[in-house]
């Protein structure tokens, strides 16, 4: 009998012993699995953290104590213990569960954001308001070593520390982000488990707890010296085996106990239990997709993506480029890097998890005569955008920055889709940035940046990479792609739609519409040869992986009103939405941004009636549609 499927709600744990527990960690991991390996998600992780999650809510009594969990890629156990076994097959998928806490799920879930290194300052503002409310319930957060190399992670601690609080920092130590976690960090924590004579609880009976429980450490490890976390304001209790029930619940009981800060050092193994996940050198199977159950291999071969195509490019711009380097936040693999780091290990730098610390690092290199390539997603860039603007853009620095995962990305949800680098990024002065439509644009492009002067960036989605789309003429620097014959329609294609964009041309052409398609390639700040070509069309329509609101189109539109140009402009893209998790195909075309949505939108403004395949012939050439002389 699953003692999993008599887990409906935390409480259901209390009455299982230890033999029950080790079954029910048992069963959790098939479960992970099992599903996981058919769903796509964060394997490894919630591998790592089985016995953390029942020991956690075995000892702490959410909701009414919150449990934050950092990043919360992590929190697929939390949701098997909090009653949504039956849903976990729907993981990541449109309708179904997300890969996050989501609070519409469950009253256990608090954070959705998946950005890392929150936790910290969430427990602060968490605990501040039960105490406002003279509330003694204490505040949990679990946060990974990778996250903890994140500085928001250490404003949260520098508080905390000062707080005097019921909060219980529970650090997992697993050694990983996605590779080995990098930086004085990760040795300050073996120091600990090393002096600590690990695995021990080396905690000590200290000064009473208000609901009694058992006290705690006075601010020493019981062997020597100080841990960081204890010159910082908190005990420390730990380093404790991770996948050791009782150790665990000893140490979080302890913790419970005490009525000031507190950390709890946990080692873990990222894929614990799992054979492909813990042989897995790259990064433990930190985030797959759908796989073999039993090796842990990819079901089907990957397609060519735009990480690949941009990681071979990098690397031949290396080769030939002695002072380009590569700036990575935690992320070498998952951004194309890895290649680059095995043949020129001191030409790719990880800085940890710090999208700012990579950007002003950045700047420094291209003062010293560097030209930096960072590449970090376009939503973790979010973190860096003052850096961008501040410290690259202001000095107006030779930095390239390389946003992967830019527009809809898909399963990751709202806190992973890249909608809104094109918006900020356009606010930048002197800020050049590109936007390549298949592989030779995306090697052209980064060819053509690191030959700039100043700050550039090139973003690409999560994607295979688009199969080639040739021009058939250049003119001012625009890739002209369909060019009819007395068009009425200029369609600006911004990167990676270009082919439903052509696609969506070709049908309306059948239709007896005929539109002009351009690539701008470097799409902002826009090209002012482009009011130009809109006046010679009766309506201009730009399409993008963006916010409809201050993406390009919405540049463009303003450069051609700018101008005096009287030509309308029609701007697709995505809503200032949260747009939920999904597949980025269903997405995209949910919102209109696939060849019958935008042929459509194109044959509605020029009010031909909906009809055939989207669109009707035209009755009447519209009278609104002036045609050229
Ligand atoms: C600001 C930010 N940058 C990058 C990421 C991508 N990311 C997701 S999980 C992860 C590694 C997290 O490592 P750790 O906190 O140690 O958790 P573990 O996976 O080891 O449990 C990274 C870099 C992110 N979520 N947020
Ligand atoms: C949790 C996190 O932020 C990353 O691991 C994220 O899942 C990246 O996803 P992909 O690399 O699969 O796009
Ligand atoms: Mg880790």
């Amino acid at each position: 009998m699953s003692i999993l499927a008599t887990i409906h709600r935390p409480e259901d744990l209390g009455e299982l012993d230890s033999e029950s527990l080790v079954q029910l960690a048992q069963e959790i991991r098939q479960v992970l699995v099992d599903s996981v390996c058919a769903t796509g998600g964060h394997l490894g992780p919630n591998l790592g953290v089985v016995e953390l999650t029942i020991a956690l809510h075995r000892v702490f009594h959410s909701p009414s104590t919150p449990i934050v969990f950092d990043t919360g890629h992590q929190a697929y156990v939390h949701k098997l213990l909090t009653g949504r076994l039956p849903q976990f097959p729907s993981l990541r998928r449109s309708g179904g569960l997300s890969g996050y806490p989501k609070r519409h799920e469950s009253p256990h879930d608090l954070v959705e954001n998946s950005h890392a290194s929150t936790a910290l300052a969430y427990a602060d503002g968490l605990s501040r308001a039960l105490a406002s409310r003279g509330a003694a319930q204490p505040v949990v957060a679990v946060i990974g070593d990778g996250a903890m190399t994140g500085g928001l992670a250490w404003e949260g601690l520098n508080n905390i520390g000062a707080s005097g609080r019921r909060i219980v920092v529970v650090l997992n130590d697993n050694e990983r982000s996605y590779a080995p976690t990098v930086g004085a960090l990760p040795e300050h924590l073996r120091r600990l488990v090393d002096r600590a004579g690990y695995p021990a609880v080396v905690a000590r009976l200290g000064s009473g707890a208000s609901d009694g429980s058992q006290p705690v450490a006075p601010g020493r490890d019981a062997t020597r010296g100080v841990s960081l976390f204890q010159a910082m304001g908190l005990d420390y209790l730990g380093p404790v085996d991770g996948h050791d029930l009782d150790a665990l619940e000893t140490a979080l009981r302890q913790a419970r106990g005490c009525d000031h800060p507190v950390l709890v050092h946990v080692r873990t193994e990222k894929g614990h239990g799992y054979l492909p996940a813990v042989n897995d050198e790259a990064d433990h199977l930190h985030s797959i997709g759908v796989v073999d159950a039993r090796t842990g291999a990819p079901s089907s071969v990957p397609s060519r993506t735009w990480t690949d195509v941009f990681g071979d490019a990098l690397l031949a711009v290396a080769e030939r480029r002695p002072d380009v380097v590569a700036v990575s936040a935690a992320m070498v693999g998952p951004t194309g890097l890895r290649t680059l780091a095995q043949r020129h290990p001191e030409r790719c730098i990880d800085v940890g998890i710090a999208e700012q610390q990579a950007l002003v690092s950045a700047s420094g290199m291209a003062m010293g005569g560097l030209h930096p390539v960072v590449a970090i997603y376009s939503t973790f860039m979010h973190r860096a955008f003052d850096q961008t603007l501040l410290d690259a853009g202001l000095h107006r620095l030779p930095v390239t920055l390389v946003l992967d995962r830019a527009g809809i990305t898909g399963p990751d949800g709202p806190s992973h889709h890249g909608l809104w680098d094109l918006s900020l990024f356009a606010g930048v002065p002197g800020m050049r940035v590109a936007a390549p439509r298949d592989a030779a644009t995306l090697v052209e492009e980064l060819d053509e940046a690191v030959e700039q002067p100043g700050l550039t960036a090139l973003r690409f989605p999560k994607a295979a990479a688009a199969g080639a789309l040739p021009a058939l003429d250049r003119v001012a620097g625009m890739d002209v792609l369909r060019r009819p014959p007395n068009p009425d329609v200029l369609l600006v294609t911004v990167g990676a739609l270009a082919g439903a964009a052509v696609e969506a041309a070709d049908r309306l052409l059948a239709e007896g519409i005929r539109c002009t398609v351009v690539d701008p390639r470097w799409a902002l700040p826009v090209n002012p040869a482009l009011p130009d070509l809109a006046a010679e069309h009766d309506l201009v329509v730009t399409v993008e992986d963006g916010l409809r609101s201050s993406g390009v189109g919405a540049h463009v539109a303003r450069a051609v009103a700018d101008t005096g140009v009287d030509t309308p402009v029609e701007v697709l893209g995505l809503p200032t939405e949260y747009i939920a998790h999904g597949d980025r195909g269903g997405i995209l075309r949910e919102h209109g941004l696939d060849p019958s949505g935008i042929a459509r939108a194109v044959a509605a403004r020029l009010s031909v009636p909906a009809g055939l395949s989207g669109i009707r012939d035209r009755a009447e050439p519209d009278a609104r549609v002036r045609r050229p002389a």
